[in-house]
């Protein structure tokens, strides 16, 4: 604030006074003056305020000195120097007021972000919180390590105050299950996300429903899939019809070295498409493409998990420092020119008696139903927006970063991949594409992918409000309180799985070559938000791993350097870009 009256101040006078070299005020103050004839320094510091009379008529007299004379001039507020001292009157009363308006925001932020239930008998911290900011600052860079480090600090469950909102993470299977399955009255609910909060969709869909409304749109999302063969050989066949489409586009590329996640993304999508909307869409059509960027932004361009969770204060800020204006204008266009468009299309040529078609159909069918029985029902138009979006983000990079996963980790354990060509060989053939009832000759292969999922953990990090309060291993759990449920903590535990940072699929297996399932193994969650979409993401691991490995061998770009095993994370975990060719093994 000095600052900026000093510049005023001398801005002020030199621009009227364009033949003064310096300025002396009546307080025998000098100044520089910055024209550019290169006159010398007086120190800019001695002329604020002290220099003016403040009093009801201000004046200054000043004394200027060009070259040859000095020459005393006053100036009153008739002349230049009004606004001048306005300026400086001004910045004195806002000077004043600024510091009072700090001071009050300082205790407000202060009172803010101190923990209402610090002292009860919460989770213990890692670390002394920061004044204001708590332990926002250990939630920067890869918070999985970060979770881990505080971990062996604390022990695992531990608080962490996050601008004054109470957050616990949940570590390890046991607390996991606890938390998520015994108190799963009380920990039913999401907190409110930025994604939702920004398009205002707060309480849509089944993403960020919570009560009565997610009850009901998880219901009606459960019934359709089912009605539409999810988990049976209706929901195989239209994932076999996509695996088609997909496997002569890698095999159009001839061995050439490309990047995977893309085409990958654009063939899983396409399978909840087909679900959601009726039918596919063509890889290279440009209302797909410029759909599945918009929806694979939101993973690549979301922000960390945290400020996912932060406030639309964000948003608000100059510039786009956390990228939040550029993700909503990716979920905004996917929201107007796909979920809203498709679902305009479907209600052209809807009709109620009409077997439905696609989700979308079947859902306004169900909405006519309960408006006609004038039931209080939640199902609307909002709230299928809401969901069409949620099964395609949710279902899409999911899927498809898992496949991916797979492919890199094959890439490193050649003996691994070749190993599940022979138990395709020897069980389904290489005449015919494997299906879903091959599955149970195939246990390596189920081994692999379960591996892939457990080593992988796409979903690292999952996350709930408590809405009432309970107690887990002797600490209090505060209604309010948030939670992080660290599911990689149950996938990678040293007491379960021997070595679980290393690759190694026998582990799913018994001594006997069947297949294992235990109950650690949690990659699509547990208790009543476990993952909707489980039986076709289980499918569509199984024909789209199945089918690739049976036509194609993986090699990488350079066979003397294997691309790294290092995750980017964002809401999810996936692995850095890197090149693949696919073989075919016909030719
Ligand atoms: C390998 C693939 C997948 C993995 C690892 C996965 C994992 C998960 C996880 C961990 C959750 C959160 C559970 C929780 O918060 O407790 C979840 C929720 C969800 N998933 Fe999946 N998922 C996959 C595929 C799919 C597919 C294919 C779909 C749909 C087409 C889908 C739709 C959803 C939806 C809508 C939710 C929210 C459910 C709710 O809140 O009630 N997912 N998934």
């Amino acid at each position: 604030m000095l600052d900026t009256s000093r510049q005023v101040l001398m801005l002020d006078i030199l621009q009227t006074s364009a033949d003064v070299r310096y300025l002396q005020t009546s307080a025998d103050v000098r100044y520089l003056q910055t024209s550019a004839d290169g006159c010398q320094t007086i120190k800019p510091e001695l002329i604020y305020p002290r220099t003016f009379s403040m009093g009801s008529n201000p004046t200054l007299t000043i004394d200027i000195i060009t070259e040859h004379t000095t020459r005393q001039t006053e100036f009153d507020q008739a002349t230049m120097l009004t606004p001048l001292l306005v300026t400086v009157t001004t910045t004195v009363t806002s000077w004043t007021l600024a510091t009072g308006v700090l001071v009050l925001l300082v205790v407000y932020a202060w009172s803010k972000t101190r923990l209402k239930c610090e002292g009860s008998n919460i989770p213990p911290f890692p670390a002394p919180a920061k004044p204001l900011l708590g332990h926002t600052l250990l939630m920067k860079g890869n918070i999985l390590d970060n979770f881990s480090w505080m971990r062996k600090k604390a022990g695992d469950l531990f608080s962490l105050n996050l601008l004054g909102q109470h957050w616990v993470v949940v570590n390890g299977y046991g607390n996991l299950r606890e938390v998520l399955v015994k108190h799963a009255d009380k920990t039913q609910d999401r907190p409110p996300d930025l994604s939702s909060k920004i398009l205002g969709e707060d309480n849509h869909g089944l993403m960020s429903s919570h009560g009565r409304n997610w009850k009901e749109q998880r219901s009606i999302t459960n019934s359709i899939l089912r009605e539409f063969g999810m988990g049976k050989q209706i929901m195989a066949e239209k994932v076999l019809f996509e695996v088609r489409f997909f496997m002569e586009k890698l095999a159009s590329f001839k061995g050439q070295a490309i990047e995977l996640p893309h085409i990958m993304s654009a063939a899983v999508c396409n399978v909840v498409c087909s679900i959601t909307v009726g039918h596919r869409f063509d890889y290279d059509d440009e209302y797909y493409k410029r759909m599945m960027d918009n929806a694979n932004a939101f993973l690549v361009k979301s922000p960390s998990l945290y400020v996912f969770y932060a406030g639309t204060i964000l948003k608000r800020l100059p510039g786009d420092w956390f990228g939040i204006k550029q993700w909503e204008n990716c979920l905004s266009d996917l929201n107007e020119n796909f979920c809203k468009f498709q679902i305009n299309k479907v209600k052209q040529d809807f009709s109620s008696d009409n077997v439905p078609e696609s989700f979308i159909a079947a859902y306004l069918q169900q909405m006519r139903k309960k408006k006609e029985s004038e039931k209080e029902s939640y199902l609307d138009e909002p709230n299928l927006i809401s969901l069409i979006k949620s099964l395609i983000l949710a279902g899409t990079e999911t899927s498809s970063t898992t496949i991916n996963w797979c492919v890199l980790l094959c890439l490193h354990h050649p003996e691994i991949q070749e190993k599940v060509f022979d138990e395709i060989k020897t069980h389904v053939g290489t005449t015919r594409p494997p299906c879903l009832s091959d599955m149970p000759n195939l246990p390596y292969l189920s081994a692999v992918i379960r591996e892939t999922q457990r080593f992988a953990g796409i979903a690292p990090v999952l996350s709930r409000q408590v809405t009432d309060t309970f107690e887990v291993q002797g600490y209090l759990i505060p209604k309010g309180s948030r939670l992080f449920l660290d599911i990689n903590s149950a996938l990678h535990d040293e007491t379960t799985w021997e070595n679980p940072h290393q690759f190694h699929p026998e582990r799913f297996l018994d001594a006997s070559g069947n297949l294992l399932k235990p109950a650690e193994f949690i990659p699509f969650g547990l208790g009543r938000r476990v993952c909707v979409g489980e039986a076709l993401a289980r499918t569509e691991l199984d024909l789209f791993l199945a089918t690739m490995f049976q036509r194609f061998q993986f090699e990488p770009e350079n066979p003397t350097e294997l691309p790294t095993l290092d995750a980017v994370l964002t809401l999810g975990r996936s692995p850095k870009p890197y090149k693949v060719r696919f073989l075919d093994r016909n030719m």
